[in-house]
């Protein structure tokens, strides 16, 4: 057991006037992976706040930290208890007081108190539970019954670096990160993606156990709501889609000229079917005839062979007509910041909120033109974005609209 530190780690900085839609101005970390308990107080409201330190000092982990303040695993898809400081006593929290517009809100979120930190809940197929506990919200106080309320009023969007092989990697990746955007458009979709994620475990146990022995009304039963579920899900991608592709083609100034244009489009058969003009009901019929017709093979398989859970997310660059796998390095990171940055254009248009964005070691791979860009891009959204880099040279360009912190030695405090 070790003895817990409690001196507080109070840090101030100094803001840009101006109101955004959506602002941090407090953090506080208690028992959070690097940090044993740190607090982070942003005085006003900047656009940009920029994290700088060494490697491995934590500055991954405030963004990973903030990143609970939305529904699901977080910025690293980490399991529960391995965000837990290692080897502390008591569960990690996050707190965080945000401002929507004028309206100041507090948010908490963290471990259920009794919880084992660090237990192996790794195969926990929910968002907000596992073996090592269950994850508590706060808002304003109030205990909400899911993590899900998380993205009812706000939404968080992120850029990492393990997204760098987002297109040249599995489609399951593609498919998240598809998901995660799609929830920061219509937060339903959470709920959808993992009600039909659920039955279709179901459904798929129930054929691996019991074979042709299963009761066909109750397999039945599971592919209506399996194909309800599925349905909704690929609706909802392809009206994002849609929206996000009309802000994709219109990049204006600063963005224009440093991200290229990109398309995109939804490979799935659910999905395809609907692109073809097919009615939602009528589409949903289709599945649940398809599910129905491959119960054989899929309880050969273990797992259903068709469906919502095996499309993918199709990216082109659009000047070059290529696939965005067959990109350079370079090209395909700027097409990552043109998806994030378009995203949360259309969120911001969308639900009359801009999202706060986090960006991790993302400007430091940009070129100085392409970086002053984004900056100038970043500063002009309605929300708050946060950046991390070793370097704050490489923030030059954003030392009037940045409030700056030094994160090092486990400790985050204001840089002059
Ligand atoms: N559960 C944990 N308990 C204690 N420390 C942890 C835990 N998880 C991660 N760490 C520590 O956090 C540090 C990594 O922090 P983080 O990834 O935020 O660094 P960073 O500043 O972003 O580094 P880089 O610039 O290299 O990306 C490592 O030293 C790691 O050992």
């Amino acid at each position: 057991m070790t003895a817990r530190r409690e001196d507080e780690q109070e840090m101030a900085g100094r803001a840009k006037a101006g109101p955004l839609d959506l602002a941090v101005t407090s953090l506080t970390l208690t028992r959070y992976r690097s940090y044993d308990r740190a607090r982070l107080t942003l005085e006003g409201a900047a656009p940009l706040v920029v994290l700088t330190g060494p490697n491995g000092a934590g500055k991954t982990n405030v963004l990973e930290a903030l990143s609970y303040l939305a529904p699901g695993r977080g910025l690293r898809r980490a399991a529960l208890g391995e965000v837990s400081r290692f080897g502390a006593d008591g569960p990690w929290a996050v707190a965080a007081d945000l401002m929507l517009g004028d309206e100041p809100v507090k948010v908490g979120t963290g471990i259920e108190a009794g919880a084992a930190p660090g237990a192996n809940d790794d195969d926990a197929d929910e968002d907000d539970s596992g073996p090592a506990g269950r994850r508590l919200v706060r808002i304003d106080g109030e205990t909400v019954g899911s993590t899900n309320a998380l993205g009812d009023r706000w939404s968080v969007s992120w850029l990492t670096p393990q997204m760098d092989r987002l297109f040249i990697e599995a489609p399951s990746g593609r498919r998240r990160f598809l998901d995660r955007l799609v929830i920061g458009l219509y937060p339903d979709h959470s709920r959808q993606v993992a009600a039909y994620e659920r039955v279709m475990r179901e459904r798929n146990r129930l054929l691996a156990d019991r074979g042709a022995h299963a009761d066909p009304a109750w397999v039945g039963a599971l592919e209506a709501r399996m194909a309800e579920h599925g349905a909704a899900v690929a609706a909802a991608r392809l009206e994002f889609a849609g929206q996000l592709a009309g802000f994709l083609a219109e990049p204006k100034g600063a963005e224009a000229a440093a991200f290229p244009e990109a398309r995109l489009a939804i490979d799935g058969w659910l999905e395809g079917l609907m692109a073809d003009g097919m009615a939602p009901v009528e589409a949903e019929a289709a599945y649940r005839d398809k599910l129905a017709e491959a119960r054989r093979v899929d309880a050969a398989t273990g797992r259903a062979g068709t469906g919502p859970h095996k499309t993918d997310l199709l990216v082109v660059h659009a000047p070059k007509d290529m696939p965005a796998g067959l990109c350079s390095t370079g090209e395909q990171k700027a097409l990552l910041i043109a998806l994030t940055l378009a995203d949360a254009r259309l969120v911001a248009a969308h639900r009359g909120r801009a999202p706060l964005l986090l960006l991790d070691e993302v400007a430091a791979h940009l070129d100085a033109d392409r970086r002053a860009a984004l900056f100038a891009v970043l500063s002009e959204l309605r929300g708050q974005c946060w950046l991390t880099g070793t370097d704050r040279a490489v923030f030059e360009a954003a030392e009037t609209s940045a409030l700056f912190f030094n994160v090092e030695g486990g400790q985050v405090a204001p840089a002059k």
